[in-house]
């Protein structure tokens, strides 16, 4: 059996707080994308850790990844899917995306488990931009991407990301935990009860 772990919202707050001054001095962020659903709730929390005085916030845009499906018995923990579904994109022909090219997009999800989300979401945005750049006749332009994600499972990966967004280090997780079962607290139907699931338990 999987060990489940549970994070609050205050948490899943305050990892954001801590990673905004590392994703403002080192990934620049012009625009966040997040994977929906559980990059939403992180994506909007970070966003006014990074909003500087006198600047504008951050936009948001979301895409809509689904990996994971509830199949099996136990309804809290969910079977990874064998291929990734694209349930929203974005419009790169849209002018403020046109305004990309050339800046620095930062991706955010709530969970970094078998990669395989993160490099459907990189190598598929990177397609796109780079083809939206083309045809803006400004291929020389390439869109900097990073990611953040609350929780990297320390784990074998079936989805690789870009060396150079590795080496260069483009990736950053708040926390590195096991291969265990995170439970968001957007994801509880009693609030209460995840609460004191998160209290009770050991684990951090
Ligand atoms: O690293 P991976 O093994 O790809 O798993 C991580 C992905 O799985 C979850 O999404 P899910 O497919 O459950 O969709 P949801 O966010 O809408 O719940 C999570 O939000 C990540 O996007
Ligand atoms: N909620 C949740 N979704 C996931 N998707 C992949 N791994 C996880 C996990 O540990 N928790």
């Amino acid at each position: 059996m999987v060990q489940k772990v549970w994070v609050t919202y205050n948490q899943v707050h305050k990892l954001c707080q801590d990673a905004a001054p590392r994703i403002l001095s080192d990934f620049k962020p012009n625009l966040i994308i997040a994977i929906g659903g559980g990059g939403y709730v992180p994506a909007r929390i970070l966003r006014s850790f990074l909003k500087q005085p006198g600047s504008p916030n951050i936009p948001i845009q979301a895409i809509g990844l689904s990996l994971y499906e509830s199949l099996g018995t136990d309804a809290q923990v969910e079977e990874p899917g064998t291929k990734v579904t694209r349930t929203q994109w974005l419009d790169l022909r849209s002018l403020e995306m046109a305004n990309l090219i050339g800046k620095n997009v930062l991706i955010v999800d709530e969970v970094d488990d078998t990669r395989t989300t993160l490099e459907y979401a990189v190598k598929e945005l990177e397609k796109d931009v780079g083809a939206a750049a083309k045809e803006a006749g400004r291929s020389g332009e390439v869109v900097q991407f990073s990611i953040f994600v609350l929780h990297n499972k320390d784990k074998a990966k079936k989805g690789q990301l870009p060396k150079s967004m590795m080496d260069e280090k483009r990736y950053l997780a708040a926390r590195t935990v096991g291969d265990v079962w995170i439970n968001y607290p957007w994801e509880a139907t009693d609030i209460d009860e995840h609460d004191k699931m998160a209290q009770e338990q050991t684990v951090e």
